[in-house]
């Protein structure tokens, strides 16, 4: 599970559909201006990284949420296997009218590193593989020929994975172009050449390659996206990432359609991009992983199990969205709602209402977050 740092909350007996946003502490965008055209929030240029490939076309079924997870991955168990080194080889050289011409037996290559380096481009774990076995070196040769060193192999994960090995976090690959090795490549053997002494002018030892280091690491992705939005199954909140981005989650009208997080991109003017990401639905003691409850959660009992789950999580920037205004019994409830808590910002995720509200507010608490993280001198995450 993607522990997001962003979150959403809905609370259905004081609005139907309620969410709390979030903006992730860990990472954020340069600030920018939404597009101008904003006739319909519908209008804004959206899209989506990882999810790009599933955009619905006319006239074809929406994939399952089933189906749907297989595109995002966010934990990988790898066999990771260095190179093997190449082996000595003993000879001796041999030349017309040179008898005794002296050891020649070149050392193997060494074998090759298996690297995981973080990288931008990739979005989920999905495109990593079960094993890798690195490039082995080459054997040496005759006439004190070394044999060639294997290549590393770089395996490309997204920026934010965590590498484990058992229980221990080994790296953590949170800058682009960051890289762990993974698994060393064995060491190339000696030819006879290297056993050369004063003592011993024809020595007729070499020694094979070393095998490659051999490990089982767990792949986990941390970060996925600078805000997210955690809420009641059922508050819609798969509808508004939808509603602003390309991303298609699964929507249905019943409780825990979202299985799995997903994540949508929000463009702003100037190639700014801003990751969200709509998580399943929280409920009451969700943080000892019970399943759905009797009664739906209240706004604090939502910061109480985001407390739970992590320290201080629910103090971080964020606002609440009150989702499903058209409906006329939401609006009658919105009044009391403000009173209660302060700034809600009302929206309707299928109607498009105020969406635009949201998406402006999202920008101010990324634009705060870009400086906080300047000022710290550590860079801000970018998609
Ligand atoms: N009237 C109205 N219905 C909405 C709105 N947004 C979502 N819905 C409906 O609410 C239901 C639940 O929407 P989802 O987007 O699947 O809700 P969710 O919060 O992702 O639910 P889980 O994934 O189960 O946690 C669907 O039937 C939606 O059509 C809205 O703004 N207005
Ligand atoms: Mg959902």
């Amino acid at each position: 599970m993607i522990p997001v740092r962003l979150f959403s909350a809905s609370s259905q007996t004081l609005l139907e559909g309620l969410a709390q946003w979030t903006p992730s502490a860990q990472a954020s965008l340069r600030p920018c201006r939404l597009l101008p055209q904003q006739a319909s929030p519908r209008m804004l240029s959206v899209g989506c990284v990882d999810h790009a490939k599933r955009q619905e076309t006319p006239g074809k079924k929406p994939l399952s949420e089933k189906k749907l997870k297989r595109y995002f991955v966010d934990h990988r168990r790898v066999l990771v296997r260095g190179g093997n080194g190449g082996s000595g080889v003993s000879c001796f050289h041999s030349e017309p009218r040179k008898e005794f011409g002296g050891p020649d037996g070149g050392d193997g290559g060494n074998g090759g590193h298996v690297i995981l380096r973080a990288d931008q481009q990739v979005k989920s774990l999905s495109s990593v593989l079960s094993q890798y076995q690195g490039f082995s070196g080459e054997d040496g040769g005759r006439k004190n020929c070394f044999g060639r060193s294997g290549a590393m192999l770089f395996v490309r994960v997204p920026v934010g994975t965590l590498v484990k090995e058992g229980s221990e976090v080994v790296a953590d690959l949170s800058q682009q172009g960051q890289e762990y090795i993974a698994a060393l490549g064995g060491a190339g053997g000696k030819g006879n050449r290297f056993f050369l002494a004063n003592d011993n002018r024809a020595p007729v030892t070499c020694t094979p390659g070393e095998p490659g280091q051999e490990r089982i690491l767990h792949l986990e992705l941390k970060t996925v996206a600078h805000a997210g939005m955690v809420g009641f199954p059922n508050a819609g909140k798969s509808s508004l990432l939808r509603a602003i981005s390309n991303a298609k989650p699964a929507v249905a009208s019943y409780p825990f359609t979202t299985l799995k997080p997903h994540v949508g991109i929000v463009h702003y003017e100037g190639h700014q991009q801003v990751a969200v990401a709509d998580i399943p639905g929280i409920i009451r003691g969700a943080h000892q992983d019970k399943g759905l409850g009797l009664s739906f959660l209240q706004v604090e009992d939502l910061k109480y199990e985001l407390e739970k789950y992590e320290e201080g999580l629910s103090e971080r920037p964020h606002v609440v969205v009150a989702n499903k205004i058209d409906l006329p019994q939401a609006r009658a409830h919105l009044p009391q709602l403000q009173d209660h808590l302060g700034q809600v910002i009302a929206l309707s995720a299928v109607t498009g209402e105020n969406l635009e509200q949201l998406l402006l507010h999202l920008q101010v608490l990324h634009r705060a977050y870009v400086e906080a993280e300047l000022k710290r001198g550590s860079q801000p995450l970018r998609w």
